[in-house]
């Protein structure tokens, strides 16, 4: 499914008046009707409900005078709150019908706030700001969405929560918590990145009638089962294991020995033909919970951290494998930083660089610069903090605007970006999809881990970059999701993330 711009969607609201020839009242009244179908078919019988439609100036006002229309037609008790009488023409449209159907519309002030704070609203309709906010909400609209947050009602935002910014889902100021948002055509991406997610509550997306002929170059969408390539899956009876690719995990240290034995379990539990694990003697010491499937190499190290001198010892061996992942527990050091400028100098194979890896890319110009030219396919799996040091900013500003990096970083490496978080972004530089599966059961360390062993893997049973990233992210996240079912955030580890892949692979392959 798109992910949509405010600008997309006016584009295409455009196109649907003026080139199709569809009135904006048409679509305004499909919008409002669709809103006040799901108010109906959650609460039936509203008769005895007291509701509130707050309706801001533009055509989300708009929106909700359609729906305190239809409301009217239920309840004894609708009331209509305006902020101005100069609302948009299509909204102006509805207003004038609300005027001759007498109903209850008052225009807000501080007086009439004050007030509200004594009724009791079962259900409140907002339609203050959608697609068109553009400054930061302040005065009496600040303090209407003050209350509505105050109030014990169930909350219908239309299109998205108003104050959350649908191009990115960031907070404008203030913004409203929904307990349900409608949404109309296609989401925003307001309406998928947090915290405009967890605002709008339960989301809901609505046809309002626009023709799908006006929707073009769309670059953003929902991962879901649907957008991957699962063929490459399939496993004919003739083959032998170096058909599904020979894997190095370059990765762990002393001191986090745990990262390389996820991120090798994970690639052997994710389908490659073999996996070789490249790790200084004490981080192999972990062997009870690697799976025995794992080959190990050992690479000299001082103070339980790789040496480059090591490195160089085994690298001819590394050189006849098909994909390599790079950097988990490796440590930030000089001699990290010289193995992976080593490897983006004299190497040509896809390479998946995470944790160390990268930060070798944020502390060294040349592994940038080299990792830019380097021909082969090539994943980086940064999460805010880690792209925050690449991009040389605050960690802030990636959580602000997330797509927009991962675009970047793309960009500035020619590589298939996954930018780990809550929602995680996966991009080409090109089509960008947002995993919305997982859970926060996920925040931990190591889980970081467990994604690069699967990314990993499935890059070498010869998916492109993208299409490995795409696939790698559903079930990781999946996994986790399936042991949801039956387990509690707080109990669920990467490592059974892991274990899990059995089912999150299956549901995968058989749908
Ligand atoms: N697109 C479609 O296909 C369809 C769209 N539809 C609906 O239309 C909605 C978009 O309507 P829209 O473009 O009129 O914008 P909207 O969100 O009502 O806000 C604009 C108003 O808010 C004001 N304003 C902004 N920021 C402010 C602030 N911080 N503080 C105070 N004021 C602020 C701004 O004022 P101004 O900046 O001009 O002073 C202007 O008056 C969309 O979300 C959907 O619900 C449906 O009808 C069906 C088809
Ligand atoms: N709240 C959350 N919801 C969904 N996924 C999450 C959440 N928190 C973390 N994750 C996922 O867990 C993983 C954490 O990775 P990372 O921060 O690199 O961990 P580590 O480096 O400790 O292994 C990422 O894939 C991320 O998308
Ligand atoms: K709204």
């Amino acid at each position: 499914m798109y992910v949509l711009t405010s600008e997309q969607m006016k584009q295409i609201d455009k196109k649907a008046t003026s080139e199709i020839g569809i009135p904006e009242v048409v679509l305004m009244e499909n919008a409002g009707f669709c809103v006040f179908e799901e108010i109906k078919r959650d609460l039936g019988d509203l008769k005895q409900k007291r509701i509130a439609v707050f309706c801001g100036k533009g055509n989300n006002g708009g929106d909700g005078f359609v729906v305190a229309r239809y409301l009217l037609e239920q309840s004894d008790n609708v009331q209509i709150f305006i902020f101005d009488e100069n609302v948009s023409a299509s909204s102006k449209v509805f207003l004038n019908i609300l005027k001759n159907l007498s109903a209850n519309i008052q225009v807000l002030n501080e007086e009439l706030l004050a007030r509200l704070y004594h009724e009791r609203f079962d259900i409140i309709v907002d339609g203050i700001f959608g697609i068109g906010l553009v400054r930061d909400v302040e005065g009496l609209y600040r303090k209407v969405i003050e209350y509505i947050n105050s109030s014990e009602a169930y909350v219908y935002s239309i299109d998205i929560p108003s104050g959350v910014c649908s191009d990115t889902g960031q907070i404008k100021g203030v913004a409203v918590k929904a307990n349900k948002t409608i949404t109309f055509m296609y989401p925003k991406i307001g309406n998928i990145l947090y915290p405009g997610a967890y605002l709008c509550g339960k989301l809901i997306v609505k046809d309002i009638g626009i023709p799908e002929k006006v929707v073009e170059k769309i670059s953003t969408k929902i991962l879901s089962r649907e957008e991957l390539n699962i063929e490459k899956l399939y496993r004919y009876p003739d083959t032998h294991k170096g058909d599904y690719g020979k894997v190095g995990v370059v990765a762990g240290s002393k001191f986090f020995p745990g990262a390389s034995v996820l991120c090798a379990n994970a690639c052997v539990k994710s389908g490659c033909g073999l996996c070789f694990l490249f790790s200084p003697i004490e981080s192999l010491s972990l062997h009870n919970f690697r799976n025995p499937e794992i080959i190990t190499v050992a690479i000299e190290s001082k103070d339980g951290v790789v040496t480059f001198e090591g490195f160089k010892q085994k690298e001819e061996f590394l050189k006849r494998l098909d994909v390599i992942a790079f950097g988990c527990g490796l440590t930030s050091s000089v001699e990290v930083e010289k193995i992976l400028i080593h490897i983006l100098k004299n190497f040509q194979i896809p390479i998946v660089i995470d944790a160390d890896g990268l930060n070798v890319l944020a502390n060294n110009k040349e592994a940038q610069t080299l990792l830019h030219e380097y021909k082969a396919p090539k994943i980086l799996t940064p999460h805010y903090k880690e792209a925050s040091r690449i991009l040389s900013c605050d960690v802030s500003e990636v959580a602000k605007n997330p797509l927009d990096v991962a675009l970047q970083l793309s960009k500035k490496f020619d590589c298939v970006c996954i930018l780990k978080g809550a929602r995680t972004i996966i991009t080409d530089g090109n089509n960008i999809y947002i995993n919305i599966l997982g859970n926060p059961g996920m925040a931990k360390g190591g889980s970081g881990d467990v994604l690069t062993g699967i990314v990993t893997a499935i890059l070498a049973q010869g998916y492109s970059g993208l299409d490995a990233a795409k696939l790698a992210v559903y079930l990781h996240s999946l996994s986790a999701d399936i042991l949801l079912e039956r387990k509690s955030m707080q109990t669920i580890l990467p490592s059974e993330i892991i274990e899990n892949l059995d089912f999150a692979f299956k549901r995968v392959i058989e749908g």
